[in-house]
């Protein structure tokens, strides 16, 4: 729906902005909040109408100039009923001012007043006290006819004969031909009770016990006695048409000036007392006051409604307003507590990312251990710091009629999303990621293609990290991205691909489809990146290119000369055989995907890589996807912030600016971001650190939502892995993508009975905390690709702390594998290597008993363990003491001699038994 701003309206209005504001915001349109807050359209319509009919007013209808006088059931007690009649003290002294305009501003009175009333009759009635109501209000309320004048349902004795075309309520100047009406007319007929409210009382108007005060229907105009105890008692003369009462003077009152009264019951509730509510409003009574009362707000010349009338009007404190709803303060006795509910609006509760139970109790308004119960009922074990995510908050806050909204900081505010306009997009170079199994030539290939040397420089031969090339090609620049092959690097193919537009595929000739070669498969079809397959190796003579065609189909890759749709270029990195081919096949390609970024707008782009580096700090190799990026930029990536300190390309030369498209090596960063991260240029330092330290604190949240819920199978599993070994690695790694990749290569390695627990990995070297960290958990050092910091080594030394450094992961894992195998327990077995039989015993004091034995098989040991068998069962196992032939001791002795035995520590020995010799074989353990 159309919309139209305030402003707009106070122009159309001739007001000024601040008056229709406040004109607004007293009425209620809460969405008006300044001048420039919007209205819909069918509502700013309404404004416009009331403030024209307000201006303009159309002759009062009688009918609706009436009031009603209502006498709710509970009475306030007097001090009450003042507090509640008693306008604050600044409200009264708004009317004392007022009261000394002249009579003749009350004009416009009837017209704001018939615009105020819809209004007014929306607002809920708080306190239980008699009330004014207009007579049109009450007749919508009540869908009574229009009140006849002539008739009033009940009248209040006497019974009062009133001009049919009654003049304006409250106007204290008549109405266009208004009729004369005797004072006690006027008053019996305006007559509005109002609770013990003593002294005040109409001479003229008798007690009347049991007159239904609910049904009174006083008319319009009344002229009134004036009766009180303070104030002198003052006819008023009634008004006539011709008669125009004399502007009074300041703190008197004007012959013939028509006043309004209130009838309330007396002391004993039957009669009835009068009170003057011309000056104070409906509400209550004039307390000696001075001056001309005022009847209804003024109206500003040229007939538009002041601003100060505006709000009197909106908040009902014109003299002559219904007043519907007067909140009250408290008695002491029998008080009674106002629940007040929130607005629609405030019963929303915004949520960041989590929000603990306490505070949501306490936004709620409810006691934390109701909540405790409710998630405890949805089956959520709840404590009272527990942190509960929207959701949960949502669940609970719903049953208190509130809503929970995620909100707060939005992130969308500093990093600009700005619309590309089709001519805002220029052509930029094709990202293209070079796949494929370990080995099988892909750095070679990139390295052929490139006319650079990199797969040499690389430790073992292969690719650890990602490296990010631009190519000048006959077709144009052409960015590369070489990714590892080797299994443990599959979260940086999968980045590597998503970051890509054409995906080259490179499978070994001699090789055909391996494992990681279907893994590169079913990333770049899961990133719907079109594959272009380079079977290398073809120089090789047992390289077989039409069975990895054959292989490749099998995985849904079918060449185009069988009829499919993947192009298969036979190439060599090493003979650099149709290399150009395989350029020219990219380039025409990614023509096909016509590649166009918009140089004009905030970079942004995906983080490739990054390091730590000694002097330099992080280290991100990143690859520009929109915009241009600027050295001296903010960047925000990740958790991490930082103003561009310097860029350098690929080939390591400095550069001032990227364009989209392009790698480059940025530095500045507050940390090393982690690869796949997507990093965006922001306004300036404070934004990006805003938004980054932002990010962080989420994530904490998040951490925190997280409940450590146990099930019972993780408890079965738990109590499984008692006997578990733990193997404790702190890691370290020059790139973070190696980080990753080594840790999930070693976390692979765990089993039932050994577990790698990486407890702390990070990009860059070995540091003293690490070996802290390393020794008071009891865990080894690696460090991959990194060195040691200088003085690491001696403090590893000292506390005699192992710190592994590796260049090759094989190695690594390998190693790694033989610590874990060498935590197992040491298995025994034992081995029988020989048995005699006793046949004599004899006693020698040196050695005590003495078994003569005949070997009867193998050999008997000195060293060897023994085991006594009698009648088949055995009756001591234990070591032997002393093996000897004839009078010499021996090592051992072999079958089919005979010889001395000793047991340690048994001599019950018998002719017959069996000596069984053996020994303890221990086995290490496998993984
Ligand atoms: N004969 C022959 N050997 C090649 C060719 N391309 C690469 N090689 C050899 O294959 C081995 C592996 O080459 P790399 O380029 O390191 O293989 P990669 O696929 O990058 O390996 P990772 O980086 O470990 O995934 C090296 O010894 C290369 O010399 C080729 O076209 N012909």
């Amino acid at each position: 729906m159309a919309k139209k701003r305030v402003y707009e309206l106070a122009k159309e209005l001739g007001m000024q902005n601040k008056e229709l504001v406040d004109w607004l915001q007293a009425r209620g349109y809460d969405e008006v909040k300044s001048h420039s807050s919007s209205l819909d359209d069918d509502v700013a319509q309404s404004v416009l109408d009331k403030v024209l009919a307000a201006r303009n007013p159309a002759p009062a209808a009688p009918a609706a100039q009436g009031f009603v006088v209502r006498r709710r059931r509970a009475e306030p007690s007097a001090p009450a009923a003042e507090a509640a009649h008693g306008e604050a003290p600044a409200a009264h002294a708004a009317e004392e001012a007022e009261a000394e305009a002249p009579a003749e501003e009350f004009e416009a009175a009837p017209a704001a007043e018939e615009e105020m009333a819809p209004e007014t009759a929306e607002e809920p009635v708080v306190a239980e006290e008699p009330e004014i109501v207009a007579k049109a209000e009450v007749e919508a309320e009540e869908a009574a006819p229009a009140p006849v004048p002539e008739a009033p349902p009940v009248p209040v004795a006497p019974p009062a004969p009133v001009a049919p075309a009654a003049p304006a309520a409250r106007d204290t100047r008549p109405a266009q031909e208004p009729r004369a009406l005797s004072p006690s007319q006027m008053a019996a007929a305006h007559a509005v009770p109002t609770p013990n409210m003593p002294g005040i009382r109409g001479p003229n108007v008798p007690a009347q016990a049991g007159v239904d005060h609910r049904t009174l229907r006083p008319t319009a105009t009344q002229a009134v006695v004036i009766s009180r105890p303070l104030i002198p008692v003052r006819r008023v003369t009634p008004p006539s048409s011709t008669f125009k009462p004399a502007p009074a003077a300041p703190g008197k009152r004007a012959i013939g000036e028509v006043r309004e009264f209130r009838v309330v019951p007396d002391s004993q509730g039957r009669g009835r007392d009068f009170i003057d509510v011309t000056r104070t409003g409906a509400g209550g009574p004039a307390r000696g006051r001075r001056g001309a009362g005022r009847a209804a707000p003024a109206a500003a010349p040229g007939g538009i409604p002041s601003k100060q009338d505006l709000i009197d009007l909106a908040k009902g404190r014109g003299g002559a307003l219904p007043v519907r709803a007067r909140k009250r303060k408290p008695t002491k006795k029998g008080a009674k507590t106002l629940i007040t509910t929130p607005k629609g609006s405030k019963r929303v509760i915004r949520v960041e990312e989590a929000i603990s139970l306490t505070d949501l109790s306490q936004r709620l308004g409810v006691k934390a251990n109701d909540l405790i119960r409710k998630l405890m009922r949805m089956g959520v074990p709840a404590q009272i710091n527990q942190m509960l995510d929207v959701d949960t908050a949502q669940l609970l806050a719903a049953d208190y009629d509130y809503t929970v909204e995620k909100a707060g900081y939005i992130e969308e505010e500093f990093i600009s999303a700005v619309e590309d306009r089709p001519e805002d997009l220029v052509s930029r170079p094709p990202v293209v990621t070079i796949m494929g199994h370990v080995d099988h030539g892909k750095t070679s290939l990139l390295d052929a293609l490139r006319h650079a040397n990199v797969a040499k420089g690389e430790a073992g031969g292969i690719t650890q990290h990602i490296g990010a090339y631009s190519v000048q090609t006959a077709k144009g620049p052409v960015t590369f991205l070489d990714t590892p092959g080797h299994e443990a690097f599959t979260a940086m193919r999968a980045r590597g691909v998503q970051a890509t537009d054409v995906a080259v595929l490179v499978v070994a000739a001699d090789d055909g489809v391996m494992p990681q070669t279907v893994e590169s498969i079913n990333h770049a079809k899961a990133a719907e990146v079109p594959i272009i397959v380079a079977i290398n190796k073809v120089d090789k003579p047992e390289g077989n290119p039409d069975r990895v065609k054959q292989m490749l189909a099998e995985h849904g890759l079918v060449p185009e000369e069988w009829g499919g749709e993947t192009i298969m270029i036979p190439v060599s990195a090493k003979a650099k055989l149709n290399l150009d081919q395989l350029l020219e096949y990219i380039a025409l390609q990614s023509e096909v995907l016509e590649l166009g970024a918009n140089p004009t707008k905030p970079a942004s782009g995906v983080v490739i890589e990054a390091k730590l580096e000694k002097g330099r700090g992080p280290v991100a190799t990143v690859l520009v996807q929109e915009g241009t990026l600027k050295v001296g930029e903010a960047v925000v990536t990740g958790t991490h912030f930082g103003k561009l300190r310097a860029m350098t390309d690929d080939k390591g030369r400095p550069v001032k600016e990227v364009k989209p498209g392009y790698p480059v090596e940025i530095v500045g960063l507050s940390g090393v971001p982690s690869a796949g991260d997507e990093f965006h240029v922001v306004k300036d330092v404070r934004a990006a650190e805003e938004v980054a330290k932002n990010r962080e604190l989420q994530e904490r949240k998040k951490e925190l939502t997280k409940t450590s819920k146990l099930t019972l199978e993780e408890i079965f599993a738990k109590a499984g892995k008692a006997d578990q070994k733990e193997l404790k690695i702190v890691l370290k790694a020059d790139v973070q993508g190696s980080t990753e990749a080594v840790a999930q290569a070693l976390d692979k390695l765990s089993t039932a009975k050994v577990r790698v627990h990486i407890i702390h990995k990070g990009v860059g070297a070995v540091t003293e905390s690490d070996i802290n960290l390393a020794k008071a958990s009891g865990a080894v050092v690696l460090g991959f690709n990194t060195k040691a910091e200088s003085k690491v080594a001696e403090v590893a030394n000292r506390f005699g702390i192992d710190v592994r450094h590796y260049t090759v992961i094989y190695e690594a894992v390998d190693d790694v594998r033989l610590a874990m195998e060498g935590l197992l327990d040491i298995l025994t077995r034992e081995r029988t290597i020989g048995k005699a039989e006793v046949r004599t015993l004899f006693s020698v004091p040196k050695f005590g008993v003495i078994a003569g034995s005949a070997v009867l098989d193998g050999k008997i040991l000195r060293s060897a363990y023994a085991r006594v068998l009698r009648g088949g069962k055995k009756v001591f196992q234990g070591k032997i003491s002393s093996l000897r032939r004839f009078k010499d001791d021996v090592k051992e002795v072999v079958q089919g001699f005979e010889c001395g035995i000793a047991l340690e520590g048994y001599t019950e020995l018998a002719a017959g038994d069996i000596i069984e010799a053996f020994d303890i074989e221990q086995i290490r353990q496998k993984l």
